[in-house]
């Protein structure tokens, strides 16, 4: 089983890199939703545990692709997914490229080394969170896009992919 060549790692954070508040997102941009249905669409997602528990229950498992859950607790199940001790055993799992790592902090913190992608969403915001986006390490290469404004209340957006030359 070959190892994935694009390990991508997506989340959305404020401008000061807030990604979650008590097991939530602390916004409503659903421009964002829509990213990240459309970049993961059919591909096999991995998360930690609180994630899969912070999903609303209409997408869980998100449907339509393996939904790999990392967790420490091996007797761990849940309906439509798999489970597997580490980022590294849900990616060997995986084997097939792309593979989205869509959270949370410390799953992405663990994903970074092997990560090839980093697909980032900066909403300009300013609000609090106990839970922070990785830092991400020197080499990588950004590209971000245009501001845009969400429909829902006009709070600004936009993307960041990051690749590693
Ligand atoms: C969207 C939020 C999001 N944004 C980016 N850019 N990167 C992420 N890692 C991410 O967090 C995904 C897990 C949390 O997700 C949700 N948390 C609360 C409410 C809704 C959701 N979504 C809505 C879309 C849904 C679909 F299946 F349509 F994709 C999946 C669940």
């Amino acid at each position: 089983m070959s190892a994935p060549h694009f390990v991508g790692l997506i989340w959305a954070q404020t401008t000061a890199g807030v990604i979650g508040d008590a097991g939530s997102i602390p916004w409503h941009v659903p421009e964002d939703m829509a990213h990240f249905k459309s970049k993961t669409a059919e591909h096999p997602v991995i998360m930690g545990r609180k994630t899969w528990d912070s999903l609303p229950a209409k997408f869980r498992p998100l449907p339509g692709r393996r939904n790999i859950v990392v967790t420490r607790n091996s007797s761990w199940t849940a309906d439509g997914a798999e489970n597997a001790p580490s980022v590294a055993d849900a990616v060997a799992l995986v084997g097939e490229s792309p593979v989205w790592i869509m959270g949370g902090g410390e799953i992405y913190r663990s994903a970074m080394d092997i990560a090839t992608h980093l697909e980032v969403t900066e909403v300009d915001l300013d609000v609090e969170g106990d839970t922070k986006a990785p830092e991400i390490p020197d080499g990588w290469v950004a590209t971000a896009g245009e501001w845009q404004s969400s429909r829902v209340d006009g709070t600004r957006f936009r993307w960041v992919e990051y690749g590693k030359p």
